[in-house]
């Protein structure tokens, strides 16, 4: 006979995104599925797949291949959102977690000016776009700045795994433990650094100038407020463990510390 329990009480004033109503079934945690409707999570994926399955297959026959890599790189980034936290945060997991639509019209509105700006310099401008010289490296090193930023990110989201949520924590919960180990031990906040230059890499892969100073100032300004007001709950959940360990980390995001 199964041991079934469903934690109902939300214990948090702003979980809308963050599930926190897991069901233990013989003492293993599942994602509540009210909050994962199968056909929504279905669809989701099924669209992340087509968009990154014809971007490849589109490799070859484009010119100009960083819009190619850019959607690669942004499908497989949402699709990594969901997954990750379904597999190592299964009481977190919610449809929201693929971080499309309920990431602020702003985030949406970034990813288009992006692509807008790239299209028309590419059309207006088509000499700014070619990969040669100085562009050469400047696309590599976006590259690299992409592929390290995703990776960080979700190594961070699984070496935090149950004290990882997408939403700040205000009310400290049972299993929320002070991460200290793994990448946490060098970097404060992985998950934000990941995301920061990962963004940062997608624009010098468009050889975007406009959306590079664009996305740098928001996100360094999106961060700094963000991780003051997180670490002013942190300390409050964990105290003096959490200014010990903020004394002896960095953010590795300039300017802030
Ligand atoms: C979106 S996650 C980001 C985590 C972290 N700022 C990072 O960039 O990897 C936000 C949640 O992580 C929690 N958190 C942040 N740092 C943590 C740590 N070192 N240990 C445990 N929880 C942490 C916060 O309480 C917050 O609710």
């Amino acid at each position: 006979m199964s041991n079934f329990s469903y934690k109902q009480a939300r214990t948090n004033e702003d979980s809308s995104s963050d599930s926190d109503s897991p069901i233990i079934i013989d003492n293993k945690l599942y994602a509540d599925i009210t909050q994962n409707e199968p056909h929504t999570i279905s669809l989701t994926s099924f669209i992340l797949g087509i968009i990154l399955g014809v971007f490849i297959g589109l490799f070859p026959t484009l010119r100009f291949k960083s819009i190619n890599f850019y959607i690669i790189a942004l499908s497989l980034f949402h699709f990594l959102e969901y997954y990750i936290t379904a597999k190592y945060n299964p009481g977190k997991v919610h449809s929201d977690s693929f971080l499309l639509f309920g990431n602020g019209k702003e985030y949406l509105g970034a990813h288009t000016f992006a692509l807008l700006e790239c299209l028309m310099e590419y059309a207006f401008w088509p000499q700014s776009k070619r990969t040669e010289g100085i562009r050469y490296y400047i696309v590599f090193i976006g590259v690299i700045l992409t592929i390290f930023g995703q990776y960080i990110r979700t190594l961070a989201m699984k070496t935090a795994a149950q004290s990882f949520s997408h939403i700040i924590k205000r009310k400290k919960e049972n299993n929320h433990v002070l991460v200290t180990y793994g990448l946490y031990s060098m970097f404060r906040h992985p998950s934000y650094f990941g995301f920061f230059w990962w963004a940062i890499g997608l624009q010098l892969v468009l050889l975007n100038p406009l959306s590079l100073i664009v996305f740098t100032l928001v996100l360094w300004k999106f961060f700094n407020q963000r991780i003051k007001v997180e670490e002013k709950y942190l300390i409050s959940f964990f105290g003096n463990d959490y200014i010990n360990y903020k004394k002896h980390t960095n953010v590795w995001i300039p300017f802030i510390n």
